[in-house]
């Protein structure tokens, strides 16, 4: 019997996944969940290249301020994240930011606002399969500083707010009761997503830096909802958060 060991697998080769091969990715990647806003990422970049596009994972890479940088989707939640990290830090990527949409869960968050993310409740399963239930999912602490700085900088001339604090990372959309929205809530989670807690995990244990910024698409606990309005904060609040993600990668030459 010759058992594989997964972590030897596709080290130096094009990615089983993503399908992407050493050398063509920078070293710090954009994360959005949807692949068809990786090319909302691209559109401040120069000299733009599709990379790949498999499955739920689309890459694309161009050049913010002389930096190559890459866009990635995860695809929805954090068995696909997890994968996508795995296989872009086999090829050579060393720093993750997810520039998503998610749900407010606090009152004074508007769809739109930037969230800026301090560390991930871990309500999930990908991540039960790679630590200990009470290892943290957290961001890098420069990265979640420099996201916060760049989220005050960009944040008003766009018209939106910001806020940073702790999110939940769920598995399952469409089982979060009102039951675990007001427990969120009565935590102080600011905002929910579905990806953090695997980019965060898995970048810790490869000895790897992560963040995230998202823009609110709802708020669970007052009922607000940009899908209800048909305004362009959602919009507007992706594009401010990639700039962000942009400026930091930047500043700490990611
Ligand atoms: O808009 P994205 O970045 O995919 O993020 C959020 O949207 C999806 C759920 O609607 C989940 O992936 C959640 O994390
Ligand atoms: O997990 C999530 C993400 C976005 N919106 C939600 O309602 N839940």
């Amino acid at each position: 019997m010759s058992v594989v060991d997964k972590d030897s697998v596709g080290r130096g080769e094009r990615q089983f996944h993503i399908g992407v091969a050493p050398g063509e990715v920078g070293s710090v990647v954009l994360m959005p969940g949807d692949p068809f806003r990786v090319p909302i990422v691209a559109e401040f970049l120069t000299d733009v290249r599709e990379v790949a596009h498999r499955r739920e994972h689309r890459t694309m890479t161009g050049y913010y301020q002389g930096k190559l940088i890459t866009a990635t989707s995860t695809g929805m939640g954090c068995p696909s994240t997890a994968i996508a990290v795995e296989e872009l830090a086999r090829v050579g990527v060393t720093s993750f930011i997810r520039v998503g949409s998610s749900a407010g869960l606090q009152p004074g968050i508007e769809p739109g606002d930037l969230l800026v993310s301090e560390g991930t409740l871990r309500n999930d399963g990908t991540t039960a399969a790679y630590a200990h239930p009470g290892f943290p999912a957290v961001p890098d602490l420069e990265i979640a500083l420099s996201l916060r700085r760049q989220a005050a900088r960009l944040a008003e001339g766009a018209g939106l707010g910001w806020h940073s604090g702790i999110n939940a990372s769920d598995d399952a959309f469409y089982a979060e009761t009102p039951e675990w929205i007001a427990e969120l809530n009565r935590l102080g989670v600011l905002n929910v997503e579905m990806e953090s807690s695997a980019m965060y995990v898995v970048a810790r244990l490869r000895g790897l830096r992560a963040g995230m910024i998202c823009a609110a698409s709802s708020n669970l606990v007052t009922g607000a909802s940009v899908y209800d309005e048909g305004t362009s904060r959602l919009p507007d609040g992706w594009r401010c958060s990639i700039e962000a993600a942009l400026a930091t990668c930047v500043e700490l030459d990611l």
